[in-house]
């Protein structure tokens, strides 16, 4: 069984605008008061781990414990096929100090050449974790293929240069509502309120 969240303010533990607008959008539905990581000036730990699910634990257990509330983090990236699966845990960092996600696309795009295979995912892992050292953990994933050049201004981060199979539109062409239909955040998400927030 797992750990229930009951009602109370819970911290979205992520510095990144565009994940904690699109956790508010999956949320909403839920009536849960929800707090940003940066409103609490939360400081942003250091991501050492070497899976998903490692980061997002490390993520919300700092931010529940500094705000003494639970706390629900996310860890996730983009990995592509021929690639081994990079730029994977590493998505944030190949964009750089200055987040720069144009050149970190480019550079996405530029490792992979000319290879035929163009397929690629998103994968989300959540992390829900409580002040006490409990904490779930759940991952999503969506499938797709890398395009070039990028399309779209919708979203964030890789979205642009990402289109989800069986889809003609990019992430970054698609309206808010239509990503959460099928995104890695969405998914991941899903399995979380199944487990955490049914009564
Ligand atoms: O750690 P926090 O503070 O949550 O913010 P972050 O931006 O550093 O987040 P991550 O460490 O999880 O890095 C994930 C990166 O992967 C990319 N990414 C994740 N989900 C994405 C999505 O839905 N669309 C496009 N890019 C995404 C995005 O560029 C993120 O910066
Ligand atoms: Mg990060």
């Amino acid at each position: 069984m797992s750990r229930k969240f009951s009602d109370g303010r819970l911290v979205i533990a992520s510095h990144n605008s565009g994940k904690v607008r699109e956790i508010g959008e999956l949320l909403a539905p839920f009536g849960v008061e929800v707090v940003s990581a940066g409103a609490l000036g939360l400081d942003e730990p250091e991501e050492t781990g070497t899976t998903f699910v490692a980061n997002a634990e490390l993520k919300a257990h700092a931010a529940a414990k500094a705000a003494n509330l639970p706390a629900l983090a996310d860890d996730s990236g983009l990995a592509v096929d021929c690639l081994g699966g990079d730029p994977g845990i590493y998505s944030a960092r190949w964009a750089g100090p200055g987040k720069d996600f144009a050149a970190a696309m480019a550079l996405v795009n530029d490792r992979m050449g000319d290879s035929p295979d163009r397929r690629g995912r998103f994968v989300c892992a959540l992390a829900l974790a409580w002040p006490d050292g409990v904490c779930e953990t759940f991952e999503g994933v969506v499938e797709g293929e890398m395009v070039w050049p990028p399309r779209g201004a919708q979203g964030f981060g890789y979205d642009p240069m990402f289109q989800p199979q069986g889809h003609t539109v990019t992430f970054g062409e698609m309206e808010p509502a239509k990503k959460h239909e099928m995104s890695h955040r969405a998914d991941a998400f899903h399995k979380l309120v199944a487990a955490c927030f049914q009564r």
